[in-house]
């Protein structure tokens, strides 16, 4: 028998095994030479805690709230493309998992299913991830269509309007549409489970984007689509255009420097995710959480400051909540327990990150997850 799950590294072994090579690298590896990517956990890694005794730490409060919305665990799913290729129908058995456990799930704009089919799929509000297309049109389509669905949110992301090049993407030939090649045949082959519940879900292609992504004949690498798609003149200026079309709360992703997170908070958005996409954009940025503070103090309290990038454990989540993040996003580990059990590797990423979360915060005398500072990291 094998080993019981205990932390995110397990379910990142087991994901491993059960979802195809291709996939498999698109959601675990970063762009260039993964420099990024490493140093947003290594950063993390560093800080230290400090310990502290004799604190009644009974009753501990996870619960807080997200840009105005009442959550069990100052924690989020963070939006990623191709998620139903993890695992068949991954986009709802997420959204799904976040919604049991309290916690609010991003849809992207590249997911494989639908904003209309989770829609039908859940009855908890979501949110979604928007990416600015050159079709302003189709962009405004997707908007209205997230306030059609009732989504809670827009996201928009901010550092990804030309992509940063990943090897092992090109290497392992991902295409637009995705397709099966001799490469990864074998593979597929060798994963039946998969396989099997990829070929049950409601799609097996880029779900909103009907139309938009030519046949078989079409093929062409995801850089080259995002390429002739995405829309590489994104500005400030642009904002108010997505705020008349989106008056609900609007959070903007991306953001890695004090002076852009000024211009956000002066651009009228309810909050920004300090985030450099999991190390798959530029390669050399900073670890998110070695901005972090100097965002936090630039912004002063005018919005919410979210995080992302390397957490991968309830300890990584206190660290950003102490230096001034009021939640976190996780992108990489939540793939990680979709690719390894489905919905219910979904809800023990979720569980993992709470359990680990609430020891710490004990053992460091903290009760409420609204209250930490940085008083709870050694200097
Ligand atoms: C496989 C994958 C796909 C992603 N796709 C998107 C996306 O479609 N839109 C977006 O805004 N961010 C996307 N991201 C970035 C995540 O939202 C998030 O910023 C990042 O994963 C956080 O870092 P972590 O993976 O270390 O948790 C993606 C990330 C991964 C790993
Ligand atoms: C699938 C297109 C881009 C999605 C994304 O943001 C990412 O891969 O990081």
């Amino acid at each position: 028998m094998s080993e019981p799950v205990t932390n995110i590294m397990d379910l990142r072994a087991l994901a491993r095994r059960r979802v195809p090579r291709a996939f498999f690298e698109y959601a675990d590896r970063g762009s260039y030479d993964e420099s990024t990517l490493h140093e947003n956990r290594a950063a993390l890694a560093r800080l230290r805690l400090r310990q502290r005794v004799m604190i009644d730490v009974d009753n501990r409060s996870l619960a807080t709230e997200i840009v105005g919305q009442p959550v069990s665990m100052p924690l989020a799913i963070a939006p990623t493309g191709l998620t139903g290729l993890q695992h068949g129908s991954g986009e709802i058995h997420g959204a799904r998992a976040a919604a049991r456990a309290g916690i609010p799930f991003c849809l992207s704009t590249m997911s494989i299913c639908s904003i209309e089919q989770v829609r039908a799929a859940t009855d908890t509000p979501f949110w979604f991830q928007v990416y600015v297309m050159r079709d302003r049109g189709f962009t405004r389509e997707l908007i209205s269509r997230a306030r059609e669905a009732g989504c809670s949110a827009l996201m928009l992301t901010a550092d990804l309007t030309v992509q940063g090049q990943r090897h092992r993407e090109i290497k392992n030939g991902l295409a637009v549409p995705p397709k099966i090649t001799l490469r990864n045949l074998f593979d597929i082959a060798s994963k039946p489970r998969w396989a099997w519940n990829v070929l049950r879900a409601p799609s097996r292609s880029f779900g909103n984007l009907e139309g938009r992504i030519g046949g078989a004949d079409s093929l062409t690498t995801l850089a080259q689509w995002i390429a002739n798609q995405f829309d590489p003149t994104l500005s400030w200026q642009d904002l108010a255009w997505i705020r008349e079309l989106w008056p609900g709360k609007l959070i903007v992703k991306g953001i890695m420097d004090a002076e852009d997170a000024r211009l956000a908070a002066e651009h009228g958005v309810d909050a920004i995710v300090v985030s450099n996409h999991g190390g798959r954009q530029l390669d050399g940025a900073p670890a998110t959480i070695d901005v972090l503070p100097q965002i936090v103090d630039a912004v002063g309290g005018r919005i919410e400051v979210l995080f992302d990038s390397g957490i991968t454990s309830g300890q990584d989540l206190l660290k950003a909540l102490a230096l001034g993040a009021r939640a976190g996003l996780i992108g990489k580990a939540f793939l990680y327990g979709l690719g390894a059990m489905g919905e219910a590797g979904v809800t023990q990423a979720i569980e993992i990150i709470r359990r680990e979360l609430s020891v710490t915060m004990a053992l460091t005398g903290q009760r409420d997850a609204r209250c930490i500072s940085p008083d709870i990291l050694l200097r």
